[in-house]
């Protein structure tokens, strides 16, 4: 049996084995490691999301009690990959806050190459070009009542945020488009179902939940002012 050495090679406290060192996952580790920057916005980003969403569900009940419903009559017991997709109302709740509250409000700056005119506006070569996400998601003319957590909307609806439907860019789009969508997707999706079909959500002190603070605080991604305090309880 090969004997597994350690180098001086951590990943939050643990020790990467040598022999991982050629494989993907150890360079992906590395490079994590190395660019902790990156690696907190990988985390953030997906974290700071899962917190809108259980806040949005916390302050909607009936809208909480649809998709425990959805995720519950799939399968009570356990949450499988294979059937997270099909969850039409939890991914439209997904995307619904992925709209309200864009993780990222402002995408990564970007620079004209060459001048151009849009929609009669001249951009002058080098100038920085900066979209502004959140605007576009709150934009009156694009989305019906933009300040209100109505996942219905996605419902029958083919808009998603894979870079193309330009109204809705929370991933970004072209050629620099967030490359952590597939697995961000995925982390979001399957720990938010887990603790939607283990625990019942209540808020601590009695607090009404109807009137949770919703603030954002803006900045290069943009979290709740307020931090989320809630009180996970053992679903029956
Ligand atoms: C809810 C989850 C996430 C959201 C909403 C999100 C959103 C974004 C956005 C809007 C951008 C800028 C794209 C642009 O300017 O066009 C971006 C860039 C980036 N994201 Fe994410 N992200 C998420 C998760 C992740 C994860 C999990 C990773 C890593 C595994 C990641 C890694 C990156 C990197 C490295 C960039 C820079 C890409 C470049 O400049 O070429 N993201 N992300």
């Amino acid at each position: 049996m090969e004997v597994l050495k350690t180098q001086d090679r951590h990943l939050f406290g643990r020790s990467i084995p040598d022999a991982l060192q050629q494989s993907f996952i150890d360079y992906y580790f590395v490079w994590a490691r190395d660019c902790n920057e990156h690696w907190k916005s990988c985390t953030d980003t997906v974290v700071t999301t899962i917190e809108w969403v259980m806040a949005e569900l916390l302050k909607n009940k009936e809208i909480m009690r649809k998709v425990q419903k959805e995720l519950t009559e799939l399968n009570p017991n356990s949450i499988k990959n294979s059937y997270i997709s099909k969850l039409t109302y939890f991914n439209a709740c997904i995307k619904e806050t992925l709209r309200l509250h864009p993780v990222v409000p402002v995408l990564i700056p970007r620079r004209a190459i060459e001048a151009c005119e849009v929609m009669n506006y001249t951009i002058p070569q080098n100038a920085q070009v900066r979209v502004n996400v959140w605007a576009i998601c709150h934009d009156p003319k694009v989305w019906e009542d933009p300040n209100t957590f109505k996942p219905e909307r996605f419902l029958g609806s083919n808009i998603d945020f894979t870079g193309h439907d330009y109204e809705f860019i929370p991933f970004g789009g072209g050629r620099r488009m967030c490359p952590g969508l597939p697995s961000g997707v995925k982390s979001m999706q399957t720990m938010l179902a887990s603790l939607i079909v283990g625990y019942d959500w209540s808020l601590p002190n009695g607090e009404d939940a109807a009137k949770l603070d919703m603030t954002e605080n803006f900045g290069v991604t943009l979290h709740k002012e307020k931090p989320l305090e809630f009180i996970f309880g053992l679903r029956e």
